[in-house]
């Protein structure tokens, strides 16, 4: 259970102010006196005032940015965060939220370094938080009650879409949507290659698989047709496009993104495992 906040705190701190956490600021500071309220807290002198003069937000120690803020949005590498609970935690009491979005790093082990009862939500985010696209999947720690998980959500629903799930699946999600922007960029560079290959200029063929890509999401996301018959729609009888395919089966593309999946769900395991 959680107690009610401390009335002078409000506002969020990011901690950590490396890839995500500037995605999430930056995506967060686009509402109008939202800048006001957060609060950066990171290591690195140089990129605490880089954060601080691209959006707006101000940097604090640990312990200015706990007595100044209610929810503690923790973004420093899984390997980094048991160092970094040691140092919060005496700065911490339960009418904090504390938001991890530490890939494999289980609320129970953030519990544990914090005081009794302190309310701890894990989210896993995507860098489309950066255009407001961004895809954030909630699950509650053991003392994260109804109002602790809709404030999270509250917060990042600023930046996109939020889902809930059992904390369970976490490591999964981390693996599709946690990771996933990395894949679709990662096919559109060697989509890009294919087309200078074929004699394109890389500007113009850059310009193609953007645009396609675009469509293709929005039809995805828009049609309510499941991707078999959107792909069929375009597979011409005798055409170019299952000619592409059978490419892609030969190569096993499938396979390698499953596999790819898999390894990357796996790593997240390791990840939450404490260090020995
Ligand atoms: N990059 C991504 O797309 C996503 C990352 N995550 C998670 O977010 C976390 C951060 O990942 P990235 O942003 O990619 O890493 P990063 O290495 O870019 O950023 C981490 C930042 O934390 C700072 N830091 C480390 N220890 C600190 C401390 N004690 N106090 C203050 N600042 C400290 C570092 O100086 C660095 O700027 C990781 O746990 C990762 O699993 C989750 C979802 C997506
Ligand atoms: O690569 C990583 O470990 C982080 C977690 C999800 C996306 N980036």
């Amino acid at each position: 259970m959680s107690s009610a906040p401390t009335p002078q705190r409000s506002g969020l701190a990011v901690v950590g102010g490396g890839k995500i956490g500037e995605a999430l600021v930056s995506g967060l500071v686009r509402r109008p006196g939202a800048a006001e309220g957060i609060v950066v807290v990171e290591r690195s002198p140089e990129r605490a005032a880089e954060l601080v003069s691209r959006h707006g937000v101000r940097a604090l120690d640990l312990a200015g940015a706990a007595a100044a803020c209610r929810v503690l949005l923790i973004a420093v590498k899984p390997q980094d965060v048991d160092a970094l609970l040691a140092d919060l935690a005496p700065h911490v009491d339960t009418g904090h939220l504390v938001v991890s979005v530490a890939a494999g790093v289980p609320t129970s082990r953030v519990e544990a370094a914090l005081p009794a009862g302190v309310p701890v939500v894990r989210v896993m985010p995507n860098t489309p938080a950066l255009v407001d696209e961004g895809m954030s999947v909630l699950s509650a720690g053991a003392h994260a009650g109804a109002t602790d998980l809709d404030e999270a959500e509250e917060l990042l629903s600023a930046v996109g879409q939020v889902r809930r799930v059992p904390e369970k699946q976490q490591d999964a999600v981390t693996a599709l949507s946690g990771s996933g922007p990395a894949y679709f960029f990662y096919l559109v560079e060697a989509m890009v290659d294919a087309g200078i290959l074929l004699g394109l200029p890389r500007a113009l063929a850059a310009d193609l698989i953007v645009q396609t890509a675009l469509g293709a999401a929005t039809m995805l996301r828009d049609s309510g047709e499941h991707p078999v018959q959107l792909r069929e729609a375009v597979t011409s009888p005798g055409g170019t496009t299952i000619a592409a395919i059978r490419e892609l089966e030969r190569h096993g593309v499938r396979a390698a993104l499953i596999a790819a999946i898999e390894a990357a769900h796996d790593r997240s395991v390791e990840l939450g495992r404490p260090a020995e």
